[in-house]
């Protein structure tokens, strides 16, 4: 059967092969709301396939060097085809053109640098004999991979954290099977394709569209799923942890980055930065800035760079090469953050910018005179609104960075070492970026939360460990 789709309906790809089904789900151009394409309904029985298609590739001969050559030749293809794939971005995600060809260039960099990392996979020597009797022995260890990986991921960065699951659990010789985010597919199935034409063997990627609380449930009912690798809703990914039972789980999950301003930053960089990392992707970006404490002295001059810096912001046609902010994900979701901002303000808050909404279009927002018990200061907010609040002490202002149910990552502008280093031991988080906002990434490095933020590391050489056992091997000469 052809692994090349149509163009409308767009099945299963599972043992190297594309798979009607019986049952459809519409996608839908997040923008101007019309149907894309139609993706297939996974069963019970085509999870089970899946995962059985995957553990029996997982056995085959599949060696390091040729792991890199098929991840470093995916890497070329998405570049080769960067144009497309960014389209399908921008229809899918209503991600603007301009950030959905950043997308596309991360990912590429994502399977490279994973294709590199499959060489690099190595145990270590073990000074056995320094045991007393142990003189005559000798041992080393040895890194297996472990086996099935079952990867879950949501719809805000479709195509790259899918590369951060897919590149590492094939560059650490596992089999995958994939679920991505029922919204935004699309930029996945085109993925699959790319890999296979890379030349990665029939059973290494499984793709299942569908319902995530259906296929989530049968993944976690199938023994053979050796380990889950989540990115999603603090919800979603507690109850996969309850339901892997002894299983290795990798969590990436939400967050309400906190940015702190000193006195001695740079103001007009400082807010130019955080206007950009507030309103990125519509603020669906798990390390957008949601939180701003400002130190009293300068709050006044930061919050007008600010103000000025998100009224440049171009709202509107995702397609269009001069639009910074486009739609979010669903009216649903607009209309929520509407609610989020009519609450704050009933409760003191003042917008300072935006405030208002155009169906799936809300526009960037600045609240003021907010408190720390608020919603938008103590939840997830998910969407383009920022609160900013002044402080007066160090002390007070890593307080209140880390009084939250998160701690993926956070931001401080300052020249001030001591007060950076002080930062850097006491905020409770897996990342703080000095003199940026939470927002920075790029691809290699370590990249995870502690609390509700999640548990494990991605990054490409952090998620092979993750999706690795390590084997202890000791001879007895
Ligand atoms: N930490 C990170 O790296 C990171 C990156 C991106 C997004 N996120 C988080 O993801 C969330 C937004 O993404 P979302 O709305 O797609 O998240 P979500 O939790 O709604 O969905 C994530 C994935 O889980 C699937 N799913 C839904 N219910 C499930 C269930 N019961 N069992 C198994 N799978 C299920 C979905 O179909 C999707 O594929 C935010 O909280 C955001 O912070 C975190
Ligand atoms: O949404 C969260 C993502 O992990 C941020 S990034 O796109 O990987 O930088």
């Amino acid at each position: 059967m052809s692994k090349v789709v149509s163009t409308k309906e767009q099945g299963l790809f599972i043992g190297g092969q594309w798979k009607r089904t019986d049952e459809y789900t519409s996608v839908w151009n997040k923008y101007t709301q019309k149907q894309i394409a139609k993706t297939a309904d996974a069963t019970q029985q085509d999870v089970n396939l899946a995962v059985e298609e995957a553990k029996q590739a997982s056995k085959r001969s599949f060696p390091a060097y040729q792991r890199f050559e098929v991840l470093t030749k995916a890497a070329d293809l998405l570049r080769k085809n960067q144009e497309e794939i960014a389209s399908l971005l921008v229809a899918e995600v209503g991600k603007p053109i301009k950030e959905s060809r950043g997308e596309v260039a991360r990912a590429a960099q994502t399977l490279e640098i994973s294709g590199e990392e499959a060489k690099r996979i190595h145990g270590e020597g073990v000074p056995i004999e320094a045991a007393p009797g142990s003189q005559n022995r000798q041992a080393f260890t040895k890194r297996i991979p472990v086996g099935v990986v079952a990867a879950i991921t949501p719809f805000n960065v479709p195509l790259n954290l899918v590369c951060h699951k897919v590149g590492p659990a094939i560059a650490a010789g596992n089999s995958v099977v994939l679920k991505p985010a029922s919204a935004t597919p699309l930029s996945a199935i085109r993925l699959t394709e790319i890999l296979f034409e890379a030349g990665l063997p029939d059973g290494r990627l499984n793709l299942l569209t569908g319902s995530g609380s259906k296929i989530g449930a049968w993944l976690c009912e199938n023994p053979d799923v050796n380990m889950f690798t989540f990115t999603g809703s603090p919800g979603v990914g507690q109850r996969l942890r309850e339901r892997a039972g002894l299983r290795k789980v990798a969590l990436e999950l939400g967050n309400n980055s906190a940015t702190v301003i000193h006195h001695d930053a740079n103001i007009e960089e400082a807010a130019k930065l955080t206007a950009q990392k507030s309103f990125n992707n519509a603020g669906q970006v798990c390390i957008s800035v949601q939180r701003v404490y400002v130190q009293e002295k300068i709050f006044d001059r930061f919050l007008e760079k600010m103000k000025e810096a998100a009224e440049e912001l171009v709202v509107g046609d995702p397609a269009q090469e001069t639009t910074d902010i486009g739609p979010m994900i669903s009216e649903t979701e607009a209309a929520r953050i509407e609610n989020w901002v009519q609450e704050a303000v009933k409760e003191g808050a003042e917008v300072v910018s935006g405030g208002e909404r155009n169906g799936v279009i809300y526009k960037p927002t600045i609240l003021t005179n907010v408190n720390d018990e608020m919603k938008v200061c103590r939840e997830e907010a998910f969407g383009p609104i920022v609160a900013v609040a002044p402080y007066k002490t160090e002390e007070e202002v890593i307080d209140r960075v880390n009084d939250s149910e998160y701690g993926l990552q956070a931001g401080i502008f300052t020249n001030s070492l001591d007060f950076a280093m002080t930062a850097a031991d006491k905020i409770e988080v897996g990342g703080l970026i000095i003199n940026d906002t939470p927002g920075y990434r790029v691809d290699h490095m370590p990249y995870g939360g502690v609390k509700k933020s999640g548990s494990g590391k991605e990054g490409p050489k952090y998620a092979i460990e993750e999706m690795t056992e390590e084997r202890l091997v000791v001879f007895n000469l």
